[in-house]
Formats: C-alpha cells, sequence, structure tokens
C-alpha cells in the first residue's frame, strides 16, 4: 500500500463523481480522512454521507488558517477559472496543485491562482476502484519531491503516465478520462441489439454487463495483445467473424472511435477557455 501521509494536509476542491472517485480510491489506500479537507458547496448525496462518515472536515469556502500539501482541483472546468484565485492562500512553499479539469491549461491555472507548483492531470472514474488510468504533465516549478508525491497519490488509485508534451493531454482526455463512457456505451448497444435480436430485456443486460467486465478482466491478466484476445474468439467463418465483418468493415468501429476520439479532443481544446 502506498503511503498517502506526506499527502496532508490535502484539500480536494470539488468532491463530484471524479473527485469522490479519487478520495474513494485514496480512502481505501488508507489516506488519513483527518488530513482532509473537502471544499464543496454541494456534493452528492453518496459522497456526503462518506464525508460524514469517515470524519472529514467539510468546508463550503476555502480556510484562511490552512497551508495544504496538495489542492486536487476537481470543479467542473466553466467554474475553475472563478474558484482558482480563492485558493491562492491555501498554497505554501510546499504546495503542490493538481487539477483534473478537462481542457483548463497549466498556464490558465497559474493566471488563476498565482504562481504556484502544478500538475495538471487527467484521471478517469475506475480510479474509484482503483483501476485508472492518469496522465500528468508538470509545469517547471514542480520539484522532483513533489512529483515523486503526486505519483504516489494517483498510483494508489491506478496506473500513471507522465508527459512532456502539454499538448497530448487532449488526446489522451478524449481516450482515457472519456474512454470509460465509451465503454459502458458499448454496454448498452451490445444490450440493445441483445433485446432487438429476442433477448429478454434482464437477460440482454445481464449477458452484455457479464460480457464486458469478463473480457475486461482477461485484458486485464492476460498477457496477450487485444488482436490475439480477438482471435482466440474468432472460429474460421463462424459467428464472430461475421459480426467482425461488420464492426471492422468500412462503416465499421474505426471510423466511429476516430470521428467521437477527434470531437472529445476539439471539445478539450475548447475547454481551455
Ligand atoms: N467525470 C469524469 O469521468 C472525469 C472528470 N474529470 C474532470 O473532473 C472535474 C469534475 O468533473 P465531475 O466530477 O464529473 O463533475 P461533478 O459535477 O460530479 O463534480 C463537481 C463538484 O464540484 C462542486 N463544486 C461546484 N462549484 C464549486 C465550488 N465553487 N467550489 C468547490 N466545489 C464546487 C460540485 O458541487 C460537485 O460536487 C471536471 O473538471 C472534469 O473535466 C476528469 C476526468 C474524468
Ligand atoms: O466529460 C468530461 O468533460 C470529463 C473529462 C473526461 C471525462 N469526463
Amino acid at each position: 500500500m502506498t503511503d498517502l501521509r506526506a499527502a496532508t494536509p490535502l484539500v480536494l476542491v470539488g468532491a463530484g463523481k471524479m473527485g469522490g472517485a479519487m478520495l474513494a480510491g485514496w480512502l481505501e489506500n488508507g489516506l488519513d480522512p483527518k488530513g482532509v479537507v473537502l471544499i464543496d458547496p454541494g456534493p452528492p448525496p453518496e459522497m456526503a454521507a462518506l464525508i460524514a462518515a469517515r470524519g472529514m472536515t467539510h468546508v463550503t469556502a476555502p480556510p484562511s488558517d490552512l497551508k495544504a500539501a496538495v489542492i486536487v482541483l476537481a470543479v467542473k472546468p466553466q467554474v475553475a477559472d472563478a474558484v482558482l484565485p480563492g485558493l491562492a492562500g491555501l498554497v505554501g512553499p510546499g504546495t503542490v496543485v493538481v487539477s483534473v479539469a478537462a481542457g483548463k491549461t497549466l498556464e490558465r491555472l497559474e493566471a488563476g491562482i498565482g504562481p504556484a507548483a502544478i500538475v495538471r492531470s487527467m484521471p478517469n472514474t475506475p480510479a474509484q476502484v482503483g483501476r485508472g488510468i492518469t496522465v500528468a504533465v508538470a509545469n517547471s516549478r514542480v520539484t522532483t519531491p513533489q512529483k515523486v508525491l503526486v505519483t504516489a497519490l494517483l498510483a494508489a488509485v491506478g496506473k500513471v503516465e507522465w508527459v512532456a508534451e502539454e499538448a497530448l493531454i487532449d488526446a489522451v482526455t478524449a481516450v482515457s478520462g472519456s474512454g470509460p463512457a465509451y465503454v459502458f456505451h458499448l454496454v448498452e448497444a451490445l444490450a440493445e441489439a441483445g433485446r432487438r435480436a429476442g433477448l429478454p430485456d434482464a437477460l440482454a443486460e445481464k449477458l452484455a454487463r457479464a460480457t464486458v467486465e469478463g473480457a475486461g478482466e482477461l485484458l486485464y491478466q492476460s498477457p496477450l495483445d487485444p488482436a490475439t484476445l480477438r482471435k482466440n474468439v474468432t472460429s474460421p467463418n463462424g459467428t464472430t467473424a461475421a459480426a467482425l465483418a461488420v464492426l471492422m468493415g468500412e462503416t465499421g468501429l474505426q471510423p466511429i472511435m476516430d470521428a467521437a476520439v477527434a470531437a472529445a479532443a476539439r471539445r478539450s481544446r475548447e475547454l481551455a477557455g
């Protein structure tokens, strides 16, 4: 288990779906709830329950008497600019700010909060079960120990990759940040196709869900690459081959995925503000 003691006091700004998923993962991994301060005027009910159950400090505005070790900014990009100046007082000489806000550039973040060590990162919600992946980029003020600390924090909820080129984060957002939604939609679409093929509702849902769960777990545990795993399902001239002729055809999944990822990356660039 990662030692997260150096990450406190940790101020989490925005304890919604992403901030909450990371927090749940950190608590699972031993983060001391007494070292956590949550700033959120309206957390979702399940988060409010977790805050109460674990005795975390919950405020609706930044406290004036605290210097944070880590500030995690997990509010919507559209409210980040308004929130950042109010967080400046929490920044001390050792503080590192970690933003998960889609689109918000390091330059824009620093313009809001003032001179600070800042990491722009893109996690995803499987962080909640310790199976996220986060890609991060640091500004020039981030020290090596701060990078080690942020890596420990992010690694507590999944895999971590650092990039030197900030522009890559828009494509990262489009692939892994938003990606879980594409997979969940695949479950919805597979279930719907099953219903249209005559399966009862509950069975169609159960089959689609279990198939994606199982395929994901196989991918996780297997040393084989996805193409080989796919080929292992595909008998020559069998049922899978018939389906893949559609999915891998000219109007199949690849052009749709290309368009979806391009749209998400474009939106990430727009969200810079
Ligand atoms: N949901 C996801 O899968 C991912 C989200 N992100 C990023 O995470 C950020 C948050 O997104 P979600 O968690 O999905 O949104 P959300 O709406 O679930 O959570 C945002 C939280 O911020 C709180 N909030 C609003 N105004 C605030 C303020 N002035 N001060 C403090 N807290 C305030 C809200 O009450 C809410 O609990 C966004 O910037 C998004 O781009 C990044 C990766 C994945
Ligand atoms: O949809 C969004 O904008 C955020 C960023 C990645 C996932 N959710």
